[in-house]
């Protein structure tokens, strides 16, 4: 039986979430009660706690209504979302005002620069890779039978799937104690998440009272059972969850999606933000805000755990920036970075507006980010093969001609998943590190039990508030737990936890919203990467080992219900990469659609691009070099993604290629300005709908039916 999500959705006033930030904020005693937030809470909290998506998950859920509706008075699925029925559908929505006109967007073709939302980077489909459009699909959805939203529930043969937690109890458990990756360095974990929050944040529905443990009572909850005798939570029935918000900011007919709140293009929103707005917030002129020794600025409305006197929550450009004290120090170096650069091309352009500096110091920023990644980070986990084939690797020299209009970088669903493969390398502790890469000592010092860290940003101010430094130099220093099925209980069982057992299983989560998302199994996601099928014969994991196997046996009823998340982290990791097939061609085939549908990818030609000369400066650039420019280190090795080791000497910063800004000096560069030629304007419709709507729904119905049945059914 299909409910009607809006009635809930819309029926009550929104839970008053900022109030308990503020309230907890003003709880600031060293001897007092710390600030505590519950793990629902902060569950929310990491994924994005921003008004619009109730606004945005409130239409959505009224389409989708409709559309179960009319399937329900017997149109078929291919009626109902067919060009014609749902333009009329639209319009019929837009004039409504359950749906918002369409967008004008005016794009500037010739900009140097981004917008900070991500609009007009594509001139022909200006929203793709925008903030807070939906996420794209790879391959279709599988909903609950029936539904064009239910969550995944039940397997091929009709039998209930297993427990997301029994799943990650008998497969991802890690009985052996940490394994180390004798290669990688810590740099892999923190990039990685960074990375992530500069791609992909999905936003969740938003429950008054929150969700409890009776099963399917709201449709908005998708909680966890937590199953008999479970080894760590006994004292709890269930985890409580709340589903990721329904996007549909086409306003058309069709499955259930999810919104993405950031933009999905390597550009810097994690330093910048998404939205207009949010760079109002950060930016200080030519330069990004900073605190005292170049820390974050503070941000009052946020809802982190301060436990110390005189600390604070940060500002970044993406909310789960306090998420750990790792993550805050990579925000921390790419602000830095910025505002580095702007020092520099100051001294070098002091003709230059504040305007000026902002838009070159942020391109140079990007651009070095992109660099990072596709010659260091990417190439730490996936084989050379996959950088081929997906056309992941820089050139040496010349322009890159690989952009293609026609690719559509919107972050897909199936990498919001699949990127989760990242929490495998989660540490158990953070430390502070000196410049000689040694623990620092004293009475507060670590190392840190990860559990205690999460939303807490103390560690940052702790070294006379050079927190940051040190724990980059930590990161800098030691190895990550090596790729692997494994991880830690820190997160699988102890996530957010404040009190004993009053934590979440992040695998439990990633089991969990796959199914909520409707993301099919992991077998179809083998087929769509040319690879053979599974079938209902478990000798069909052809990429799969013996002791795999025999752990997901235990676990699902046939091979066709495994889920993607738990597929793709047991298959046999291919030669030269820590990852298996199907996880090199998902993460391989987005970041091909990340640089070739990026048309401000840093290797293009001007205007958009850099002129020759600086981009040969920019490919001088490594992560080694970032650190160095902005940390008093002396010494570090090569590559910072992996271990000093025999091919990774330790070298002497002065001696790390790095970038020379003097190539931005106004005579030599030849950035075209690209204001005041001819603008296209497209009419697209955003994502923003007006919950006003005049007439009742069952009205509503009636004319959409009459629409539908313009032709049979
Ligand atoms: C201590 C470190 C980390 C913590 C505490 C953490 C925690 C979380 C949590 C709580 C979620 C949301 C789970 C849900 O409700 O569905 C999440 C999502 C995610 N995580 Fe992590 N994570 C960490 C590190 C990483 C790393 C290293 C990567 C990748 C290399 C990563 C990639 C992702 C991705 C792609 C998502 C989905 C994001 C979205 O769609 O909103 N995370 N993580
Ligand atoms: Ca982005």
């Amino acid at each position: 039986q299909f409910t009607p999500f809006y009635e809930e959705v819309t029926s009550g006033g929104k839970e008053s979430y900022s109030s308990v930030e503020i309230e907890n904020q003003t709880e600031e005693d060293d001897q007092g009660e710390p600030s505590r937030r519950n793990f629902e809470d902060l569950l929310q909290k990491i994924h994005g706690n921003i008004p619009n998506t109730e606004e945005i998950s409130n239409s959505a859920n009224q389409i989708l209504y409709m559309t179960q509706r009319l399937l329900e008075e017997g149109f078929s699925f291919e009626k109902v979302t067919s060009d014609s029925v749902a333009a009329g559908i639209k319009d019929a929505l837009i004039l409504r005002g359950i749906c918002k006109s369409p967008t004008v967007y005016k794009c500037n073709a010739l900009s140097p620069y981004r917008t900070i939302d991500g609009s007009c980077n594509n001139i022909q489909y200006p929203e793709r890779g925008k903030s807070f459009v939906a996420q794209r699909r790879a391959i279709g959805p599988a909903y609950k039978t029936g539904t064009v939203g239910g969550p995944r529930v039940t397997g091929v043969t009709g039998k209930p799937l297993p427990n997301p937690r029994t799943i990650s109890n008998v497969i991802h458990s890690n009985k052996y104690g940490v394994t180390i990756n004798g290669t990688i360095s810590l740099h892999t974990f923190q990039m990685g998440q960074f990375l992530d929050h500069d791609i992909i944040q999905t936003p969740l529905e938003t429950v008054t009272g929150g969700c409890t443990c009776e099963e399917n009572t709201r449709p908005e909850c998708i909680s966890i059972k937590i199953p008999e005798g479970d080894p760590f939570f006994t004292k709890r029935a269930c985890l409580p969850v709340k589903r990721s918000a329904a996007a549909n900011p086409d306003c058309t007919p069709g499955f259930r999606q999810q919104l993405n709140t950031l933009t999905s293009y390597i550009d810097g929103s994690n330093v910048y933000g998404s939205t207009e707005d949010e760079l109002t917030e950060l930016r200080d002129g030519g330069y990004m805000k900073t605190s005292s020794e170049n820390n974050l600025p503070e941000n009052p409305n946020d809802g982190c755990v301060i436990d110390h006197n005189g600390e604070f929550c940060h500002l970044a450009g993406e909310a789960r920036v306090d998420a750990v004290p790792s993550l805050a120090s990579y925000h921390t170096l790419f602000v830095m970075e910025h505002n580095r650069i702007v020092n520099a091309l100051k001294s070098i352009n002091p003709s230059w507006n504040v305007e000026k500096l902002f838009q070159e110091a942020r391109k140079i920023n990007i651009a070095q980010m992109q660099h990072i990644v596709y010659n260091g980070f990417l190439n730490a986990f996936l084989s050379l093969d996959t950088m081929i084939t997906y056309n992941l690797l820089s050139l040496n020299t010349g322009y890159s001609f690989s952009y293609d209009p026609k690719r559509d970088a919107t972050v897909s669903n199936e990498f919001g998943i699949a990127y989760r493969m990242g929490h495998t390398w989660i540490p158990t502790y953070q430390d502070l590190y000196s410049d000689l890469n040694i623990r620092l000592l004293g009475p507060e010092m670590g190392p840190f039990d990860l559990v205690k860290t999460f939303n807490n940003p103390h560690l940052t101010f702790l070294n006379r508030k050079k927190g940051c430094p040190a724990l980059l130099k930590w990161l800098t220093s030691e190895a990550s737990p090596a790729t692997d099925r494994f991880v830690e209980d820190s997160v699988r069982n102890r996530l957010f936890e404040d009190s004993p057992g009053d934590g979440f299983d992040l695998v439990s989560l990633n089991i969990n919203r796959g199914r909520d998302h409707g993301l099919p199994p992991y077998g179809d996601h083998r087929v769509s990467c040319g690879y053979s099928a599974v079938t209902s014969n478990w000798n069909s994991l052809v990429d799969h080992n013996t002791e795999e196997v025999e752990l997901l046996r235990q676990v699902y009823d046939d091979p066709r219900d495994i889920d993607l998340f738990t597929g793709l982290l047991t298959e046999r990791a291919i030669t030269g990469s820590s990852l298996g097939p199907t996880l090199n061609c998902i993460l391989g085939r987005e970041f091909q659609n990340l640089k070739e549908g990026d048309s401000y990818w840093y290797e293009r030609p001007e205007p958009q691009g850099f002129s020759i000369a600086q981009l040969n400066e920019i490919r001088k650039t490594s992560l080694s070099a970032v650190l160095c420019a902005n940390l008093d280190l002396t010494r570090i090795q090569s590559d910072a993604f992996r271990l000093p080791g025999i091919s990774n000497y330790l070298v002497r910063c002065t001696n790390v290629p790095s970038i020379d800004l003097r190539k931005w000096k106004s005579g030599t560069q030849r950035l075209k300005p690209g204001y005041g030629r001819e603008t296209q304007q497209r009419n697209l419709q955003t994502g923003q709908m007006d919950m006003d709507a005049q007439s009742s729904q069952s009205d509503i119905l009636q004319e959409l039916i009459k629409l539908a049945s313009g032709g049979e059914k």
